[in-house]
């Protein structure tokens, strides 16, 4: 092997990496000393474990183990152990094998796999305490029951569960939860497992009342906590168990780890001053995952921008009129509400379909035909598994003696979503309009608001935000351009969206 050597390499450093990781080293000659404690050259050299080893032979091995003492130039251990020293001539030669099977077979497989990295082994749930009360006809999902596999790697704590429900009820597990900084505010990141695909689907919880949570203080309205989390696992799990996947109280430091408690067990306390009847509910979004929008801030849709949008206004503080009691007093509470960020790349067609639809846009076709022409429909989602994730995180039951508010507000212009989560039972008190932010800024332009070309500071929604790059990121900006516009129109044309269209003539904002 020949080594090109940085410059910082010394020659004699050279040779010594050279026989080290060379194909023979037993004709190394003598080197100078070396005296540094800690040499990392030579460390990383020796880590590599042999002439070859390159990230791609992780599955590599030597052939019979280096440390049999059958093996040629392995250390003999018999006379450790009394047997008889095996002769040198009775000794294997140290062959290297592969364990991996050819690379054309494993190419092979690869070809055979799904497209769309669509569910193929899907692990039921055994029921978690989520159990809707009534048992309504569902939406069909895109993953069909009957398609579903059985059991098989993996299985979460969830397999400890006792069997009570039907299998086709979808059955969601909050995993872990915990707390994230956000430009908008402090936010609870739950991820989720299910029973009706293996995608790890997520709840954005905002609800940062509960971050000075302490079992003494009654919190303006009870905490949106998740069911599933907060339950006991199994009887092994220590306080520790619990705090590290997330069911803890407050917030969590070096200082204060307090583990919390079921739900069931917790008394629904709220704080006197407040006129239950008067706290809107809770103002929810169910968000499709957008990798071009959200992560590359794609300007082709809105995704990033309503994902940024939605937490920010989940995020603003409510304000609550002034009660018999105190008729001077407005109360403030701090916004609460959930975005449940379901992995539904590309409305259920998945990244890779989506790619190729963006190619059939770029010839002339909509979203709605591409879809259609690369034999998808032009929607394939399926919200049952977002609606378990509401009912585990105590959202949208019907008003009772111990709920505060009845139901959700939906942030949403589709009008499946809302339909989809009715038939789940969930009740959705309001639908609370997403109007894309460069429209509201065309709309300010031509009210005279704001001047075109814009400054450091915009408003939307009647509040003055801040301007910031990476327009469709989180604390980004509008989005705009013709590729957006396009989309826009046919959400609203072809899809029954409910947005008014906004004039194209009306200038953009830079
Ligand atoms: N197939 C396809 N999917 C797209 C395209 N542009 C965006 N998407 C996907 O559309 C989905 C957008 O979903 P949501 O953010 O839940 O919103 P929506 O269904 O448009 O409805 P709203 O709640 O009104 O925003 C995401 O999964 C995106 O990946 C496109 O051109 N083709």
């Amino acid at each position: 092997m020949t080594l090109i050597h940085p410059p910082q390499l010394s020659q004699s450093d050279a040779d010594l990496l050279n026989v080290l990781t060379g194909p023979n080293p037993r004709n190394a000659k003598s080197f100078a000393r070396r005296d540094a404690a800690l040499d990392p050259l030579l460390i990383a050299a020796a880590a590599a474990s042999g002439p070859h080893v390159t990230r791609n032979h992780y599955h590599h091995d030597f052939f019979p183990g280096v440390m049999m003492p059958q093996v040629e130039g392995a250390i003999d251990w018999s006379k450790f152990t009394g047997e008889d020293s095996l002769t040198k001539s009775s000794r294997q030669k140290l062959a290297y094998v592969s364990r991996q099977a050819p690379r054309k077979q494993r190419l092979g497989l690869l070809d055979e796999a799904k497209e769309n990295d669509q569910p193929d082994d899907i692990q039921p749930f055994k029921p978690s305490e989520n159990v809707p009360s009534l048992q309504r006809k569902r939406r069909s999902s895109n993953v069909s029951i009957t398609d579903r596999k059985p059991q098989s790697t993996a299985q979460s704590v969830a397999e400890a569960l006792p069997a009570q429900l039907p299998s086709d009820l979808v059955q969601v597990r909050c995993m872990a939860r915990t707390r994230i900084p956000t430009p908008h505010g402090p936010i609870f990141l739950h991820l989720y497992h299910n029973n009706r695909d293996n995608k790890e689907h997520l709840a954005i919880v905002v609800d940062p009342a509960q971050l000075s949570e302490s079992s003494d203080s009654p919190l303006p309205l009870p905490p949106i906590r998740s069911k599933s989390l907060d339950a006991v696992w199994s009887d092994n799990e220590t306080a520790m168990d619990r705090i590290i996947r997330g069911a803890y109280v407050g917030k969590l430091s070096p200082t204060s780890q307090l583990p919390s408690i079921p739900v069931t067990q917790v008394p629904s306390t709220t704080s006197p001053t407040i006129n239950r009847s008067e706290v809107p509910p809770p103002l929810i979004r169910i968000h499709s995952e957008c990798f071009t929008g959200e992560t590359v801030g794609s300007m082709r849709c809105d995704c990033g921008e309503q994902l940024d949008e939605a937490i920010r206004q989940i995020s603003q503080p409510i304000t609550l009129p002034p009660t018999p009691e105190h008729p001077q007093e407005f109360t403030t509470i701090p916004g609460r509400g959930a975005v449940i960020y379901l992995r539904q790349e590309g409305r259920g067609i998945g990244l890779l379909s989506k790619i190729r639809a963006y190619n059939l846009q770029d010839m002339g076709h909509d979203t709605v035909t591409a879809n259609l022409m690369l034999g998808h429909k032009a929607d394939e989602r399926g919200y049952e598994i977002a609606a378990a994730i509401l009912r585990d995180l105590g959202l949208g039951a019907e008003s009772s003696p111990n709920t505060v508010t009845s139901g959700v507000r939906v942030l949403t212009n589709n009008p499946d979503k809302v339909q989809a989560l009715e038939q789940e039972g969930i009740h959705v008190a309001s639908r609370v309009p997403m109007i894309p932010r460069s429209w509201q800024q065309r709309q300010a332009v031509a009210d005279g608001k704001i001047l075109e070309g814009g400054d450091a500071h915009i408003k939307i929604a009647g509040e003055e935000v801040q301007k910031i790059s990476g327009a469709t990121l989180i604390g980004g900006n509008a989005v705009h351009g013709e590729d957006l516009d396009k989309y826009l129109r046919t959400k609203v044309l072809r899809m029954g969206h409910m947005l008014p269209l906004w004039m194209e003539e009306a200038p953009f904002v830079h």
